[in-house]
């Protein structure tokens, strides 16, 4: 993992060390205090660059051009909630998503490492993390070019780990607003206030290639806004759950990656 991974200043490969513990205990931190933590230069630039190159001609080529007007939930109907809810405001979205059967190499080494599982779990407070069983929704690769961009919506995982590969000239800004709903409070009126563009919590972060980022998917709304210049924007998305096995129905891959597998 050395040649892609900064194992010096974040000794994954050394769980249960002190610095392993203080890596921890300081992503705990940040996670309390902002609702994500993020590990910059954790993927080595030269890795940033080989990797963005080799997706390139599998994005312009085979990737899933997923474009789609959605509503913050990814869902059609929630249950209890009218139609013409303003929580249920469709936005539209549109990027490159590759899915993990079209994805090798260092990303595809990275997702199955079981330290990087392990450092994640500690970090998020549980006993291990699984990698999913889900040959599509298991590791994505999205690219944003000129006006792309990923709307208000909430994951399906209660933590969501990213790593940025290439950043673009301007634009692709990832603004979130945590704790927007809790298990047991759908906070609908707290979701209409921030789809009004009223939500004075509302953060953005612009991520330098190479930071690995985890947030609180579930519960925080989250969006990338479009994309501008010509560089596009690429990100690696990295699934994994408390249970071994998780899988995406058939509707929901067809819905994000164009297929079932
Ligand atoms: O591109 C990003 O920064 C976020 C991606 C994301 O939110 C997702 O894949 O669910
Ligand atoms: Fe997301």
């Amino acid at each position: 993992m050395r040649d892609i991974i900064d194992l010096d200043r974040y000794p994954l490969d050394r769980p249960d060390s002190p610095e392993w513990q203080a890596l921890v205990d300081a992503a705990q931190a940040e996670l309390a205090a902002t609702g994500m933590f993020n590990l910059p230069g954790f993927l080595r630039a030269e890795a940033s660059v080989e990797v963005t190159a080799a997706l390139a001609p599998k994005f312009a080529t085979e990737a899933h051009v997923h474009a789609r007007r959605h509503n913050i939930y990814f869902r059609k109907d929630i249950q209890g909630l009218p139609a013409d809810h303003t929580a249920l405001a469709e936005v539209e979205s549109r990027n490159r998503t590759l899915c993990a059967d079209q994805i090798g190499g260092a990303l595809n080494r990275l997702y199955h490492w079981p330290e990087f599982a392990r450092f994640l779990a500690a970090t998020m407070d549980k006993p291990a993390l699984h990698p999913m069983a889900d040959p599509l929704a298991a590791l994505n690769a999205m690219s944003y070019a000129t006006g792309d961009g990923l709307n208000w919506h909430f994951d399906r995982s209660e933590f969501t780990t990213t790593l940025l590969l290439q950043a673009p000239d301007a634009g692709g800004l990832f603004e979130y607003r945590r704790d927007l709903r809790g298990d047991s409070d759908p906070n609908y009126a707290g979701v209409a206030r921030l789809l009004r563009g009223e939500d004075p919590d509302l953060r953005a972060i612009t991520l330098s290639p190479g930071t690995l980022n985890v947030f609180r998917g579930k519960h925080t709304a989250h969006r990338v806004t479009p994309v501008e210049g010509t560089t596009p924007r690429v990100i690696a998305v990295f699934s994994y759950f408390e249970t071994p096995g998780v899988r995406f129905t058939a509707e929901e891959q067809r819905g994000f990656y164009g297929r079932a597998a």
